[in-house]
């Protein structure tokens, strides 16, 4: 069958017959109908009935543009509101790239392609899929910082569900503001901690959004079912306070049990508004309330913080692909981190806990090998009584260390690991050192965006005469050094948090449990060739990653069934294939 869009021109409005609750992605399976259609557009096998005319033109879910076909211009009341020419996708997406290309700063290629979201989300959602590497740094880090730094400025149509303070008590009504009934994941900041960038108040919802459509574009997350939501409780950021185009509320953060109440309430009613299987990822929260919140909500939501969680996830696959090049178990290393905040301390955690497993021994055991800097230097057990709790785990007997230099030189650690947001945090004195001792250095810079970055790409390589093994957070270019050309690995949470979306998704799993971010990992980690570590690179390339997202959320989904976490029975024989099959594709419906 068709997809049939009936004309409606009395308002009747998307109307989903009921066939449509087949697949746990939203309703559709995306795939099926592909091989039983006749022509060469896909085929889905259910039927809607929405506007037909300018409505259509106007709803970026079912609008084509130009890609109309003439029987379609006829049947939806199409004929005259469409110049003659009748373009394929292919060629609208060669359009849409040549435009792109001509913009001279990222932010205006960023605005120009989140507008085309707003118009034609297929075409939007297949320019990212086939352009993953070149897509990436706009939508995402880095520009998607600058985007949000001048959010206010660029607004221009909203996108998700802003709640302030002022909307205290009426959080479930605004939830059923949204058009959406079916929503399976949401993305929520408060904005206090956008990348490295600090407090960006409500203008981080440019965070949510970039996120959720990778959700879409990398794990096959039906878009029609992620809800981007920005809690707005004021920001401590005065330029923004001042700025006559901030769109947030013009106030200082609200804490305590003010904050904490919003903060519930809209858990309360995420549950209230789309069943207990709705994926909720806590993003750029500040660390004051990152770890608390996930330790309140993990026991009674299906939730993760990407910041602790998905970036360990993905850290732990890029030590586990570095080791495999220099040799050596993870057990018998010493780690540094720069940076003891929601990443430091999430990587040091799940590092610890596989260390654990795989040596057999207690966590805290495992933990002695770990050491963090913050601050004030290295964390040692002389400073425990001053120290946050999720650093107490790591303080340990240890001289006092100020610098990097002084603690490179006093642990040797094998790999240091950033996560401080203090652009140049690695200096060329602690790198050398780093490569004083050892042949191949394993140097992670992580934060985001670029301008935050431990040190640059390049830098790296300098200050450790080529030696180094080398991830960032954000994207560097290629670096040439000794005549070898070295692809920059990126080590981001992207790599994970789409997978584990999918496995979520598609296990209708009611908890998000260590061990499946521990799966998730292995799974990334698994996707490594040989050819990729000859190449020092420790990330297989994006342009593969809905397969890879694919491969994770089996993983995490077959971890959710073995934990007697997932709730869709029986267990999918296959669920690879069926992680694969449930994927949405934006290639454009034949609407009749
Ligand atoms: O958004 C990114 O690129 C990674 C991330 O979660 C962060 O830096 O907060
Ligand atoms: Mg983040």
């Amino acid at each position: 069958m068709e997809t049939m869009l009936k004309p409606a021109r009395g308002g009747e409005k998307d109307v989903l017959d009921k066939d449509a609750s087949a697949t746990p992605l939203g309703g559709v399976n995306d795939t099926y109908g592909e091989d039983a259609a006749t022509e060469d557009l896909p085929v889905t096998p259910w039927a809607r009935m929405v506007a037909s005319g300018m409505e259509l033109l106007r709803d970026p879910s079912y609008n084509k543009g130009t890609a109309f076909t003439e029987e379609e211009r006829d049947f939806h009341y199409l004929r005259g509101l469409l110049p003659p020419a009748v373009f394929s996708q292919e060629l609208q997406m060669e359009r849409i790239l040549h435009n792109l290309r001509q913009y001279e700063t990222p932010l205006e290629k960023y605005v120009d392609i989140m507008d085309l979201q707003e118009r034609n989300e297929r075409l939007f959602y297949r320019v990212l899929i086939e352009n993953v590497e070149e897509m990436l740094p706009i939508i995402y880090t880095p520009t998607v910082g600058e985007a949000c730094q001048k959010f206010g400025s660029i607004f221009r149509r909203p996108r998700g569900v802003y709640i302030s303070l002022k909307d205290k008590g009426k959080v479930l009504d605004i939830l059923k503001n949204w058009p959406e009934k079916d929503v399976g994941v949401i993305v929520v900041t408060d904005g206090e901690r956008i990348l490295g960038l600090g407090d960006l108040g409500v203008q981080g919802m440019g965070i949510p959004i970039g996120k959720l459509a990778l959700y879409a574009a990398l794990g096959g997350i039906r878009p029609s079912t992620t809800l981007p939501v920005v809690i707005d409780v004021g920001t401590n950021t005065e330029s923004l306070l001042k700025n006559p185009f901030y769109i947030g509320l013009r106030q200082k953060r609200t804490t305590g049990q003010e904050y904490d109440d919003l903060v519930h309430e809209f858990m309360t009613a995420t549950k209230q508004a789309y069943g207990e299987k709705v994926l909720v990822q806590f993003e750029d929260f500040a660390n004051h309330n990152a770890f608390r919140l996930l330790a309140k909500y993990n026991t009674t939501h299906l939730v993760f913080n990407d910041d602790i969680q998905g970036t360990a996830a993905v850290a732990l696959a890029g030590l586990h692909s570095a080791l495999r090049i220099t040799g050596g178990s993870l057990s018998d290393q010493t780690y540094l981190f720069v940076g003891a905040g929601e990443a430091g301390s999430g990587i040091a955690e799940i590092l610890a806990l596989e260390i654990s497993r795989q040596e057999k021994k207690p966590l805290d055991e495992a933990r002695k090998s770990i050491y963090l800097m913050d601050s004030k230097g290295l964390v040692t057990k002389a400073r425990y009584e001053s120290l946050r709790d999720f650093k107490k785990p790591y303080a340990h007997e240890h001289p006092a260390c100020p610098t990097l230099v002084s603690a490179v030189k006093a642990l040797k650690p094998k790999a240091l690991i950033g996560t401080s947001g203090q652009g140049g945090a690695f200096t060329k004195e602690g790198l050398e050192e780093m490569a004083s001792y050892q042949e191949l250095p394993i140097i992670f810079a992580l934060s985001n965006p670029t301008s935050k970055s431990e040190c640059t790409a390049e830098q790296a390589f300098e200050y450790t005469k080529g030696k180094c093994i080398f991830a960032s957070g954000s994207p560097f270019p290629l670096v040439t050094y000794g005549g070898k050309k070295f692809v920059i690995a990126q080590s981001n949470n992207c790599y994970i948090f789409p997978g584990m979306g999918l496995g979520c998704v598609i296990s209708g799993a009611i908890r998000v449990h260590d061990d499946m971010f521990l799966a998730a990992a292995e799974s990334l980690a698994s996707e490594i060739r040989p050819e990729h570590l000859a190449r020092r690179q420790l990330f297989p390339a994006f342009s593969e990653i809905r397969s890879i997202s694919a491969h994770i959320g089996a993983a995490v989904a077959a971890k959710a069934y073995e934990l007697g976490l997932a709730t869709r029975l029986p267990q999918p024989k296959d669920l690879l294939a069926y992680a694969k099959s449930s994927m949405y594709t934006p290639t454009y419906r034949r609407y009749r």
